[in-house]
């Protein structure tokens, strides 16, 4: 599993494009019929994809080299959202269908996870967070209609959007894993802008559905010192608790976010004042 080291914003704010692009954006998260994981000492977040096409993936009993337990999920749970086709997840033996945009919750001390999809030629394709959990909460399908939509912005700022909360108290109970999908309208480019830090916990983005020449300029860095980082499809990028994260694309986008620390209160945000951006 590839590890990312936490990094202090003085240390990033001397980074050049490659050292940036090295320690935030993970390029490559679906690989066919493997289980892809990156590991970050921010929060101890893990992100990660699955793309099974010709056969089923599963976890695989060595990961717990790196989490020292028994078995992966021991003292950890793990959300997804199926961004491909239709596609089923099977926990200890319950087989979940997860058809796209569906999310799939998996509760601390699930032992045994098997993704699998209904078509090879359109194969389901699950972004993965994981988190460290205390409590066994039960494992649960959220569907689109059932996350919490919370619509911003307006056209005429390019930033007209609707933030689709699946993992979330309101929703349902994780230990401290939060995770939902922002949709932006059509002619709306910009995310998360005005923009916002929270010092209580860290944050990842993934984009996709993008078109294959289309980039994102994902914002980051304090808000006195601003870097961006030049995101494709499929991509994601970690967005430590010192750093803003905002993001706008030369075409359509759309993004999951995942969150992790000290608490799951969505709103609790400093919201940064457009005159403090440099
Ligand atoms: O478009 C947005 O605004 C978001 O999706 C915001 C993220 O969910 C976020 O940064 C939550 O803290
Ligand atoms: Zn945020």
């Amino acid at each position: 599993m590839e590890i990312r080291q936490a990094i202090h914003s003085e240390h990033a704010k001397q980074l050049d494009t490659q050292g940036l692009r090295d320690q935030f954006l993970i390029e490559k998260l679906f690989i066919p019929d493997q289980l892809k994981l990156v590991y970050s000492h921010l929060d101890r977040i893990i992100l990660g994809g699955a793309l099974p096409v010709d056969k089923a993936i599963t976890i695989p009993k060595s990961l717990n080299q790196q989490t020292g337990t028994d078995y992966f999920l021991e003292r950890r749970e793990l959300g997804t959202i199926n961004i491909g086709g239709p596609g089923s997840i099977t926990v200890d033996g319950t087989r979940y269908a997860v058809g796209t945009h569906e999310a799939l919750y998996i509760g601390k001390e699930s032992r045994d996870v098997r993704f699998e999809s209904d078509d090879p030629a359109k194969p389901a394709t699950f972004y993965l967070c994981c988190a460290p959990a205390h409590q066994a909460y039960p494992t649960r399908k959220v569907k689109l209609e059932e996350a919490s939509p919370q619509t911003l912005g307006d056209a005429a700022n390019s930033n007209r959007r609707t933030i689709y909360k699946y993992l979330v108290p309101d929703v349902l109970p994780t230990c401290q894993l939060l995770m939902g999908m922002t949709r932006l309208e059509e002619g709306s480019l910009w995310n998360t802008m005005p923009c916002h830090i929270h010092d209580r916990r860290m944050e990842a983005y993934f984009y996709f559905d993008m078109a294959q020449d289309s980039l994102v300029f994902h914002m980051m860095g304090e808000p006195h010192e601003t870097r961006h980082l030049v995101v494709r499809n499929r991509q994601a990028v970690l967005s430590p608790s010192w750093s803003l994260h905002s993001g706008v694309g030369t075409g359509s986008y759309t993004f999951i976010w995942a969150m992790l620390g000290e608490n799951q209160t969505f709103s609790d945000m400093d919201h940064i004042a457009m005159a403090d951006l440099r």
